[in-house]
């Protein structure tokens, strides 16, 4: 039996959904010769520690008995216990665990992520983090990075592996942006209103305005072009903003929660200026061709594939030359903490598979 140790940085929305399905799935791991436990879980300020790995118990547990912690106090108690394979799950949105990533690789860790930060570093410090899991012969995985549980990222390295020549990638990436549009557009509810409900359904970021930046999509369009080899930074993609200039990153997060009803009156216009037959979207592009990467509003016929979009669906057309003006299209929901969470587990699967 293959044995897994995952310590889990963050228990939110998307780490506390992990850890119950890694829980839940422990006989269709026995079925893979698998045995996966999680000894660690942490939050920003406290860890709880368990030799055995977490139980059903795990939130009384956290509670109770976790403890403030430095990373180096993690990474000692996992080399005591002489553990083969130890992965760390970052289910944060956090730039200061992204710096500590290159210790807890050449520490041995392996990384699987759904904090897209790593990946939309600049592209150098990019470089360097990738030599470094060469060097140490250690696996990073982020699926969940793009489309949370859809196969975006599979799916495009797949192509690009097989030398096939991808010249447009084109949706909807956002699902949050995706529930916010879809509801504003057809229901008698304000912005605001509506941009409330989609963090309470766990679609958005942590800070909402790393959505209505446009930052979350910038990030997946780099993402994805970078995995087509190209060296861009996140300032070569073009975004249109939906953040007005006195709620950016100058103002914390509670004031931008306090006024958030200051969006409404700009976007009742946009609202107003629509046919009846038109809805809001909001669209990431990449012109391989043209080397352009963009992030804009658009209105859309609701007949389109991006028109008709649900929920909190994403849509991601990927353009190739076999596939000619029809692309290949994955469809899904594009944000939520049961599909993000099982992304991550079906990346443990894959990363099991490897080592
Ligand atoms: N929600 C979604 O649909 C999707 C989310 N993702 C990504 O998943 C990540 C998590 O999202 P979500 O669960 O919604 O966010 P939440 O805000 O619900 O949870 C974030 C968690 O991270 C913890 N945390 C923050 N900083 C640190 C740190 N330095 N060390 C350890 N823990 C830390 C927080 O702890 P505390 O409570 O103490 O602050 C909290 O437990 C984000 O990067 C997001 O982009 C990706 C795809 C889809
Ligand atoms: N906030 C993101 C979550 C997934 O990456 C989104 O809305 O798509």
């Amino acid at each position: 039996m293959k044995k897994v140790q995952l310590i889990l940085f963050g228990i939110g929305n998307v780490g506390s959904t992990f850890i119950n399905q890694i829980l839940e799935a422990k006989e269709i791991f026995k079925q893979q010769n698998l045995a996966v436990e999680i000894p660690v879980i942490v939050n920003s300020t406290t860890a709880f520690f368990k030799d055995e790995g977490v139980d059903q118990s795990w939130k009384a547990n956290f509670k109770d008995f976790s403890l403030p912690y430095r990373l180096e106090d993690i990474v000692q108690f996992v080399q005591s216990k002489k553990w083969k394979n130890v992965v760390v799950i970052d289910a944060t949105a956090s730039k200061q665990l992204v710096a500590n990533y290159t210790f807890l690789v050449e520490n041995g860790f392996h990384i699987i992520a759904a904090n897209k930060v790593a990946n939309t570093l600049a592209y150098e410090e990019y470089a360097y983090f990738k030599e470094v899991l060469k060097e140490n012969n250690t696996h990073f995985l982020y699926e969940t990075n793009v489309g949370a549980g859809l196969p975006v990222i599979e799916t495009l390295k797949s192509l690009y592996n097989s030398a096939e020549k991808i010249t447009k990638i084109r949706g909807v990436f956002s699902g949050s942006l995706s529930y916010i549009f879809n509801t504003f557009s057809e229901e008698d509810k304000s912005f605001s209103k509506v941009l409330t409900l989609a963090k309470e359904k766990g679609f958005t970021e942590p800070d909402p305005r790393t959505d209505l930046s446009g930052t979350d999509v910038a990030r997946k369009l780099l993402i994805l072009a970078r995995e087509l080899q190209f060296s861009y930074n996140l300032e070569d993609v073009k975004v249109k903003s939906l953040v007005p200039f006195h709620l950016t990153a100058t103002t914390s997060v509670t004031t931008f929660q306090e006024k958030i009803t200051d969006l409404d009156e700009e976007f009742e216009s946009l609202k107003a200026k629509l046919n009846e037959n038109e809805v809001l979207r909001y669209i990431g592009e990449f012109d391989v061709e043209q080397e352009v990467l963009e992030v804009k509003l658009v209105s859309e016929q609701k007949q389109n594939p991006l028109g008709a979009l649900q929920g909190a669906d994403a849509l991601f057309e990927i353009y190739t030359e076999s596939y000619g003006n029809q692309p290949l299209v994955i469809q899904g929901a594009g944000a939520g903490a049961k599909v993000t969470a099982r992304g991550l587990v079906s990346d443990v699967v894959k990363l099991a598979e490897r080592i």
